[in-house]
C-alpha cells in the first residue's frame, strides 16, 4: 500500500515561534546503553521517546537490563535503569537505527549465548562489515557480515584495526561497551577520514563522565581501559539536529524561531547550525530564552564541507534549493549508507519539483530554480521527510510521502510543525 501523502503547509507569513525540542537521539541511546552496563542503577532524565530510542530500550531489556520510565509527554521520558548481567538467547530488532545496529552488538558479545540481530529491509544494506569483523578479531563468534547476523561471546577485547570511513558509529559502538571487555580495547582506524567526529567525541565524553579512562590523544586511535562504568544520573540535551528544520523555517520565511535550552558547550554536531545558517544569511543570536535564528535578508547559497555534520545535509540541501545562489555540499559520501542513499534521494526529489541538483562523488551541487507542486518521497528517512516539509513552506502544493517516518527521532514532528505555523509562542 503506498504511504499516505501529507500536504506540506505553506507558511502563511514569516514564522515566529518558540520550539522546545525533545532529547537528542544520539545522547539518549548512549546514555541508556551506558546505564545498562553500569555498576548500579542510574536515571536518564529528559530522554527522547521515538522509534530509535524505543528500539534501544527493547534491545537492552532483551539483554537483561531493567528499564522503567516515567513519561514526560509523547516524546520524552525519564528512565530508571537497573543493570543486570548481560544475557544472550535473544532476538533484537534494530529497525533502521544506526545507533542500535552498531552500539548493541558489542554489548551482546558480552554474553555466551547467541543473540540474533535483524532490522528493516533498508537496514540490511547499511555498513556493518567493519564492526562485525572487529568483534570477531576481539574474540566474538559472529555469523554474517551485514544484517541479519548472529553474535555470541564472551569476547576478550584487545587491539583491533578497522576502516571506519563509512560511519563513525563503527568506532563508537566498539568504545561504548569496551570498559566491560576483559582487556578493554585499542581501536585503530585505517582508511579515508572518519566522518561525524563530533559523535565520537560525544562517545568519549560520555564514557569519561561515567569514570572510564579513554585515551584519544593520537589521531585515529582510541584506547579504553577495562573497568567499571559508574552509575550516574544524566540529563539529555535537546536534539540540535532536529532543530534544523525549525530554525531553517525562520531563515526560509524571514521570521524568527527560538529553540530553548541550547547548550553553551556540546558535542552535538547540530551546534554547527549556528555557523551554517549565519553563512546562508540568517542572524543567529543566543539569549536567556535560547538560540534564535532570524531571517529576512534572503538566503544565500554556500560551499560547505559537511563531513563532520553529515546528518544536517538534508536540511541544508532544502535551504540551498530555496536560496538565491548555488551551493556545493561536499565531504558526505558516507550519506549513501544512511537511512537511504541521501545524495541520490535529495537530488531525485528536489529535481522532481523542478530543481537543478547534481550528485558529485561526495556531495551535491544545488542550483536554485523556481520549484513547483509535486510529491516529495521520503524513502523511510526522517530527514528526507523534514526536508520536504521545509521546501513546502515556500512552494505551494508539495506533498510529503510518509511524514510518519519522522517517528524515527521526532514522533511529534507534524504536530510541532503545525504549532510552529500557528501562533507558536
Ligand atoms: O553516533 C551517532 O549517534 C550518530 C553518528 C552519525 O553517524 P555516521 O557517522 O554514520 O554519519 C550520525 O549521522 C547519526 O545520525 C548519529
Ligand atoms: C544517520 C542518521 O541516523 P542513524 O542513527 O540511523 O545512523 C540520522 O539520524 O541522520
Amino acid at each position: 500500500m503506498p504511504a499516505p501523502l501529507w500536504p506540506a503547509p505553506v507558511a502563511p507569513g514569516p514564522v515566529v515561534a518558540t520550539v522546545p525540542l525533545p532529547g537528542s537521539k544520539s545522547m539518549t541511546n548512549r546514555a541508556l546503553l551506558l546505564a545498562a552496563l553500569a555498576d548500579g542503577p542510574s536515571t536518564v532524565h529528559g530522554a527522547l521517546r521515538s522509534r530509535d530510542a524505543d528500539l534501544m530500550v527493547a534491545a537492552l531489556r532483551a539483554l537483561g537490563a531493567e528499564l522503567t520510565s516515567t513519561g514526560r509527554g509523547a516524546s520524552a521520558a525519564d528512565w530508571h535503569v537497573v543493570p543486570h548481567a548481560i544475557r544472550g538467547g535473544a532476538s533484537i530488532d534494530v529497525g533502521l537505527a544506526g545507533t542500535v545496529m552498531r552500539f548493541v552488538p558489542p554489548v551482546a558479545a558480552l554474553a555466551a549465548e547467541p543473540v540474533a540481530f535483524d532490522g528493516d529491509p533498508q537496514a540490511r544494506v547499511r555498513p556493518m562489515g567493519p564492526i562485525l569483523s572487529a568483534l570477531r578479531s576481539l574474540g566474538a563468534d559472529v555469523h554474517g557480515d551485514a544484517l541479519p547476523f548472529t553474535i555470541s561471546g564472551p569476547l576478550t577485547g584487545g587491539e583491533v584495526t578497522l576502516d571506519a570511513s563509512a560511519s563513525s558509529q563503527l568506532v563508537s559502538g566498539l568504545l561504548l561497551a569496551a570498559p566491560r571487555f576483559a582487556k578493554g580495547v585499542i581501536v585503530r582506524h585505517d582508511g579515508p577520514p572518519v566522518p561525524s567526529m563530533p559523535h565520537i567525541e560525544m562517545t568519549t565524553a560520555m564514557l569519561r563522565a561515567a569514570g572510564v579512562s579513554v585515551d584519544d590523544t593520537e589521531p585515529d586511535i582510541w584506547r579504553v581501559e577495562p573497568g567499571p562504568i559508574a552509575a550516574h544520573d544524566v540529563t539529555v540535551e535537546p536534539d540540535l539536529s532536529n532543530a534544523a528544520p525549525f530554525l531553517g523555517a525562520a531563515a526560509i520565511t524571514g521570521g524568527g524561531v527560538t529553540v530553548p535550552g541550547w547548550p553553551e558547550h556540546t558535542t552535538q554536531p547540530g551546534d554547527a547550525l549556528r555557523g551554517l545558517l549565519a553563512d546562508m544569511g540568517a542572524t543567529v543570536t543566543r539569549g536567556p530564552e535560547g538560540l534564535t535564528v532570524s531571517g529576512g535578508g534572503g538566503l544565500t547559497g554556500i560551499d560547505a564541507d559537511l563531513h563532520d555534520v553529515g546528518e544536517l545535509t538534508p536540511s541544508v540541501a532544502a535551504l540551498a534549493a530555496l536560496a538565491d545562489s548555488p551551493s556545493t555540499l561536499r565531504g558526505v559520501a558516507h550519506l549513501r549508507g544512511h537511512e537511504t542513499d541521501r545524495l541520490a534521494a535529495l537530488a531525485t526529489e528536489i529535481n522532481g519539483l523542478g530543481g537543478d541538483v547534481t550528485e558529485t562523488e561526495d556531495g551535491l551541487v544545488i542550483r536554485p530554480r523556481p520549484l513547483r507542486a509535486g510529491v516529495f518521497r521520503s524513502y523511510a528517512d526522517h530527514r528526507m521527510a523534514t526536508a520536504g516539509a521545509m521546501i513546502g513552506l515556500a512552494v505551494p502544493g508539495v506533498q510529503v510521502e510518509d511524514i510518519a517516518t519522522t517517528a524515527k527521532t521526532l514522533p511529534e514532528f507534524a504536530r510541532m510543525w503545525a504549532l510552529m505555523l500557528g501562533d507558536g509562542r
